[in-house]
């Protein structure tokens, strides 16, 4: 396959995604051509492959379609180690591909959108953040035309938006399934105006958005400036509500705040409900992470979730790409999930976050180095194996914390003394044991978000 069509393929695949998940995921992969009416993409490790089997197919399928592929094929091989030198893609990202231009797309086909599955009422999380447009969006579903017309919901990128509206349509399609809900962006509007408008096909543009029963506009602050655009959504929009057919508008702004909007249309915006989603707050966007993990079925510690969502404040898409990211770099650093693996995963992409070593951290660490669960090493077992790591994981929690010996002793069920012997214990055989000895080092530099660095060196 050529180089052009491929920066196609990835041009609409970095459209899909989130910008950390394409920097994670797709620019290190490599276009090795079509063999056999395949596509074949040269992935890094077999983990990757597997991640893309699952993740990205449909996509990389989509977009091939979406070039005019009837049937497309891709798979994906492992690239031998030399060609596999980084572990993660270098940081910053380099510029986006441009895709080659290409002959205007026939009306009606291109710019036609279906509804995301994911973006349904049960994946989405209620917060004091969104509580409002979550209520109206549902009030609109279960009684659409009727409710609020049209509903008007604004808020920042990322926090939501089209996920509702969205939700309202498969609700819709759910109880209903023969009514006829459209999905479409402003500027996919618009330029199905244009070419209605070139090919002397205004009718069909007409009864295509006029005959639904749910229309769905994102981004209606585009229709700024585009007096043609204007002029034809503001007839839609008539018969529609005429009709009783519900619609619901997105925007970044409030409809006052829309310029140079033609006074008709925007005293029609503001006919039925104008609600806002604002930044989650921190309760909220943990939450969000964990339902994302548990949909992922990726298990990933509590305190690791809380330490991306500290990091990432504003746009739940950038979150939900640093849950991606941390998941990404553990799986393929083959470390274990931690708040100095996640901080480490996220500092080339965020401002680097000091972490604080908690003493849950350290044990999660020593467990997975001992193989042995938290909980037996906490417990009273005398096993020589198992009182080694509860001697080790005290020792550490001693130097990488400031928890005094009685917290520690405490945190552990006993008294301080018996966190001085193990931590006398475990100073006598370092050097002694060089098992013992190496286990603590990698530790240590694991804890510290320090294992990849020397790792790569
Ligand atoms: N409350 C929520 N619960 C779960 N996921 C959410 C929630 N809000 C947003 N998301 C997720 O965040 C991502 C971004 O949401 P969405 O695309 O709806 O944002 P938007 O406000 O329409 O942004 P834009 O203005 O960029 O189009 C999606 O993956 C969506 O599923």
């Amino acid at each position: 396959m050529s180089q052009e069509i491929w920066s196609d393929v990835l041009g609409y695949v970095r459209k899909n995604i989130t910008e950390v998940e394409y920097h994670t995921w797709f620019a290190p992969v490599k276009n090795l051509g079509v063999q056999d009416g395949s596509l074949v993409l040269g992935v890094r490790n077999s983990f990757a492959q597997e991640w893309f089997r699952k993740n990205y197919l449909k996509l990389l399928e989509d977009a091939l379609r979406s070039l005019g592929a009837q049937d497309p094929q891709v798979s994906f091989q492992v690239l031998p180690a030399a060609q596999d030198a980084l572990l993660l893609p270098s940081d910053p990202p380099p510029p986006p591909s441009v895709p080659a231009p290409r002959a205007p797309a026939p009306i009606f086909t291109e710019n036609r959108k279906v509804l995301n599955p994911k973006y349904t009422f049960e994946n989405f999380v209620v917060g004091p953040n969104n509580n409002l447009a979550h209520a109206a969006a549902l009030a609109v579903a279960e009684s659409p035309g009727k409710a609020y017309n049209p509903l008007f919901i604004y808020g920042d990128v990322g926090l939501g938006k089209t996920h509702l509206m969205h939700a309202v349509g498969h609700y819709m399609l759910e109880r209903f399934p023969g009514k006829r809900v459209e999905y479409v962006s402003t500027e996919s509007f618009t330029n199905d105006l244009i070419n209605a408008i070139r090919d002397d096909k205004m009718t069909q543009f007409r009864n295509r958005y006029r005959s639904v029963d749910l229309l769905l506009v994102d981004d209606i602050q585009f229709l700024a400036g585009k007096e043609r655009t204007q002029e034809e959504f503001f007839h839609t929009f008539n018969a529609l509500y005429e009709n009783h057919k519900q619609i619901i508008l997105s925007s970044d702004r409030p409809p006052k705040d829309i310029q140079t909007l033609e006074g008709r249309l925007r005293s029609r915006f503001e006919w039925g409900l104008i609600t806002d989603i604002q930044s989650p707050e921190y309760e909220t966007r943990v939450a969000i992470l964990k339902m994302n993990a548990e949909h992922n079925r990726i298990d990933i510690p509590q305190e690791v979730l809380e330490l991306i969502a500290r990091q990432v404040t504003s746009n739940i898409r950038e979150l939900e790409g640093a849950l991606m990211r941390v998941v990404a770099f553990s799986s393929l650093n083959n470390v274990p999930f931690s708040r100095a693996v996640a901080a480490k995963a996220l500092s080339n992409v965020f401002a680097p976050q000091e972490v604080k070593v908690e003493m849950m951290d350290v044990l999660r660490q020593v467990a997975a180095q001992f193989n042995m669960p938290p909980d037996v090493i906490r417990g009273s077992g005398r096993v020589r194996e198992v009182v080694q790591a509860r001697q080790v994981a005290q020792y550490l929690i001693r130097e990488l914390t400031d928890h005094s010996l009685p917290e520690i002793g405490q945190f552990f069920g006993r008294d301080h003394s018996t966190v001085m012997h193990a931590i006398s214990k475990v100073s006598e055989q370092m050097g002694k044991d060089s098992e013992l000895t190496a286990a603590v080092e990698l530790l240590r530099r694991r804890m510290k978000g320090q294992e990849d660095e020397d790792s790569d060196a």
